[in-house]
């Protein structure tokens, strides 16, 4: 099974690549709706956060209600150290969501599966893709688009960016980048055109079906992004 890495800045168009996606009956793990998933009051990262963070994160700021998720964001996107404690509690659950649904696309043959991850090269994910997909829009176009898709002030929208790497930094590491700095057509091309060229061998995606042929490749994509460096040393930021 081969898994390739989407990701990019926030409100860079990963969502709209991901539809285009989709159309061609390649699954997505979508790693924002399995953080949505991770915090429901059912979960242990629920407590954890509200143990840390207080009831004040809560809807009506009541121990049982959901995730008051603007509030939330307003707490953890302009500052940098209140937003590694949520991650140190988030990013493992998310983590151990996609290693679960990626077990079950292999047993079930699955050729290529997709794993949208805003902060695959700020984290550990990197390690596991064997192609990385960068979708890049200047910051600029990014702020207008989170302004207007979420409605959210100038200064809000600055502080979600800034929670982020620079984009431009992950180019550097990607093996396709889609820039996503014309209309949605256009998009939409560029995506078909970078999904061809990943769309893996059936005879690879046959043989990968055998566990033993499965660990070799899994070695192999492994030590080719060791050698490729580790993109979280790229950036002279350390978000
Ligand atoms: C703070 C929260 C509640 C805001 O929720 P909201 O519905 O407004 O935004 P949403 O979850 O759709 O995220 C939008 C985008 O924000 C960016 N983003 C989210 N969390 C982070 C973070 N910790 N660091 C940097 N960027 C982030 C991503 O680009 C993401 O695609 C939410 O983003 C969250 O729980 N974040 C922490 C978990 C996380 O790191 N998620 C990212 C993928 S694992
Ligand atoms: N080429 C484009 N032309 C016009 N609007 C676009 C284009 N690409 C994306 N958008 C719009 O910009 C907004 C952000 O796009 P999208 O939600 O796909 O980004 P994202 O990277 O998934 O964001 P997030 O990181 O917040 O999840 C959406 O409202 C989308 O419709």
């Amino acid at each position: 099974m081969k898994v390739v890495g989407l990701t990019g800045g926030i409100a860079s168009g990963k969502s709209t690549v991901v539809s285009t996606v989709l159309t061609l009956g390649i699954p997505v793990i979508d790693c924002d709706k399995l953080a949505r998933l991770v915090v429901e009051p059912s979960h242990p990262a629920y407590k954890k956060l509200v143990d840390h963070f207080g009831t004040e994160i809560l809807q009506n700021q009541q121990w049982g209600q959901p995730l008051d998720r603007y509030k939330f964001g307003t707490i953890i996107f302009p500052d940098a150290a209140q937003r590694r404690v949520a991650n140190s509690i988030i990013h493992p659950a998310v983590r151990d969501e996609i290693l679960k649904r990626l077990f079950k696309y292999w047993i079930k043959g699955t050729a290529l599966v997709i794993i949208d991850v805003p902060l695959l090269l700020e984290g550990e994910l990197w390690r596991i893709v064997s192609d990385v997909i960068v979708v890049y829009c200047p910051p600029d176009v990014q702020l207008a688009r989170i302004k207007d898709r979420d409605g959210l002030s100038e200064s809000d929208a600055l502080a979600r960016i800034n929670a982020q790497r620079p984009l431009i930094e992950k180019v550097d590491y990607a093996d396709h980048v889609i820039y996503n700095t014309s209309d949605l057509e256009t998009l939409r091309i560029s995506t078909l055109k970078v999904m061809d060229t990943i769309k893996p061998n059936p005879f690879w995606t046959y043989l990968a079906y055998f566990p033993p042929f499965t660990i070799l490749m899994a070695t192999w994509v492994v030590l080719r992004r060791h050698f490729k460096g580790d993109p979280r040393k790229m950036a002279s930021k350390n978000k």
